[in-house]
């Protein structure tokens, strides 16, 4: 069976790990500018001030995709280009690089789907309070309708935020992404809420402008299992799937937060400060929402908590291996000795993947997915002048296989994002970890060079995955 003619085969990247050109063209600082220089807080004091130069390169980048066949492109705007100080004054030459993006895709027959937030806050709304701050939430509404009033004539698909379950639980529990707090749970929540707060103003001013197109917003999905059937580590699963699922999916698709988790809050002094007002628009719109996107790697193997250590902060317990507990200390991640996994311990199981789109499929029907990120993050082996990542190939082919059973057995998956187009630069681990369908030569000028997946995904794109 070949994939629908609708299902889009795609790929993505975000504007601080590919763009570079921090400083340019009236560009203001992001947090991720000031955080990433801050020594310790990343893998080998990496930063994006260069990164692989896509804000140079773009139309040498979008032309190796389209030589790919690529179908979609999906890459993330920079606030801080847009908005220097985050809100007031548009910087015009910010609007134009996006434009010519967006025109670059066009030429080339690549839908431009467009992520409003991969994470780079304008700093001087981070000094505000970031996401705590109410103020955010109005600046990033103002953002939006900037974007869609300047881009929506050609570009018909939006995500407002990618990952909010990351860049809140890193910036405000762990403390390895910013603002860099650690321990501070009422933030964190209450941070998620102010995001699906800004999220959900942004729809309905999508929706209320009649704007062309479809819009959402991409959430982690990490689907929790039990190692057994011990009634404890079966209530971790429960446990695990309501906070790190149910509580980032309900609000988008229900338009209510999950009562087992709210009544867990309410118990902790955890609920955020909301108001009947955000209650409202949460609710009103959660039917205006045209699809979820889903950003799955790996799913989370847990069992009942039993050790005293709260949650480890810092870069290295924050890379996503296994053995953390939760924030709370009710379960903990493990390593399971029957699984396999990458060299950063994320466990490979695209069988946990397909069962995790039942899950979800039945808890929300029949919601547009899109799998907007999915891919192997590796240290991909060179043979002579051929990067040969052979590994990420068979990655994303057992994937790809559970998203088309998913779609045979009728749950509605219109898209296919892998993370990620070009080799980029990893927020916690450098460009040592690689994603990419294409090499960067960081010894050599950031040349580009086609790795053996770039081919096989060509193929697999020509012949809309029949064989697999
Ligand atoms: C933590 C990490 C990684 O570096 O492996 O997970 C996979 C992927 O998720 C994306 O949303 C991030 O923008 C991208 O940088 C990657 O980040």
């Amino acid at each position: 069976m070949k994939m629908p003619k609708h299902f889009l085969f795609g790929a993505a990247s975000a504007s601080y790990q590919v763009e570079g050109a921090w400083n340019e063209d009236g560009k203001g600082v992001s947090n991720w500018d000031v955080f990433s220089k801050i020594p310790g807080k990343t893998f080998e004091n990496t930063n994006g001030d260069v990164a692989i130069d896509h804000y140079h390169r773009y139309k040498e980048d979008i032309g190796l995709m389209a030589e790919m066949g690529l179908e979609s492109y999906r890459f993330s705007i920079s606030w801080p280009r847009i908005f220097p100080n985050g809100t007031g004054e548009v910087n015009e030459k910010g609007l134009e690089f996006y434009n010519n993006v967006i025109d670059e895709c066009l030429k080339h027959n690549i839908v431009p789907f467009v992520t409003l937030y991969h994470w780079d806050l304008p700093q001087v709304l981070e000094e505000q309070g970031g996401w705590r701050n109410q103020a955010t939430v109005d600046a990033f509404v103002r953002f939006a309708d900037t974007c869609f009033e300047a881009f929506g004539d050609r570009v018909r698909n939006w995500i407002t935020f990618n990952e909010t379950v990351i860049f809140c639980s890193l910036g405000y529990l762990s403390g390895a992404h910013p603002p860099g707090i650690e321990g501070d749970a009422k933030a964190y929540f209450q941070t998620t809420h102010n995001v699906f707060v800004a999220h959900a103003r942004s729809v309905e001013r999508f929706k209320q402008a009649g704007y062309e197109g479809e819009i959402g917003i991409t959430h982690v999905f990490n689907p929790a299992f039990s190692i057994d059937n011990e009634a404890d580590n079966k209530f971790a699963e429960m446990h695990a799937n309501e906070f790190a699922t149910h509580w980032f999916y309900d609000p988008i698709l229900k338009g209510t937060y999950p009562e087992y988790v709210v009544k867990q809050l309410e118990q902790q002094g955890l609920l955020p400060d909301w108001t009947q007002d955000e209650l409202d628009v949460l609710k009103r719109t959660a039917p205006m929402n045209d699809f979820i996107g889903l950003n799955y790697y790996c799913p989370q193997r847990v069992m009942k908590n039993d050790t005293a250590l709260v949650m480890a902060g810092g870069r290295e317990n924050s890379t996503g291996r296994p053995g953390n507990p939760s924030f709370d200390g009710v379960y903990k991640t493990v390593l399971m000795d029957d699984k396999v996994y990458t060299k950063w311990g994320w466990e490979i199981a695209p069988d946990a993947f397909l069962d995790g789109l039942r899950m979800l499929q039945a808890r929300y029907g029949d919601v547009k997915i899109y799998i907007t990120e999915n891919g192997l993050g590796d240290v991909d082996p060179i043979v002579g002048e051929e990067i040969m990542d052979t590994p990420r190939i068979e990655y994303i082919e057992s994937h790809l296989r559970a998203v088309k059973h998913a779609v045979q057995e009728g749950i509605n998956v219109s898209g296919y994002y892998a993370w990620s187009v070009i080799d980029l630069l990893s927020w916690l681990n450098g460009y040592k970890k690689q994603y990419g369908f294409i090499y960067v030569d960081h010894e050599n000028g950031l040349a580009r060079k086609k790795k053996q997946s770039f081919h096989w995904y060509k193929e697999i794109i020509a012949t809309r995955a029949e064989d697999l």
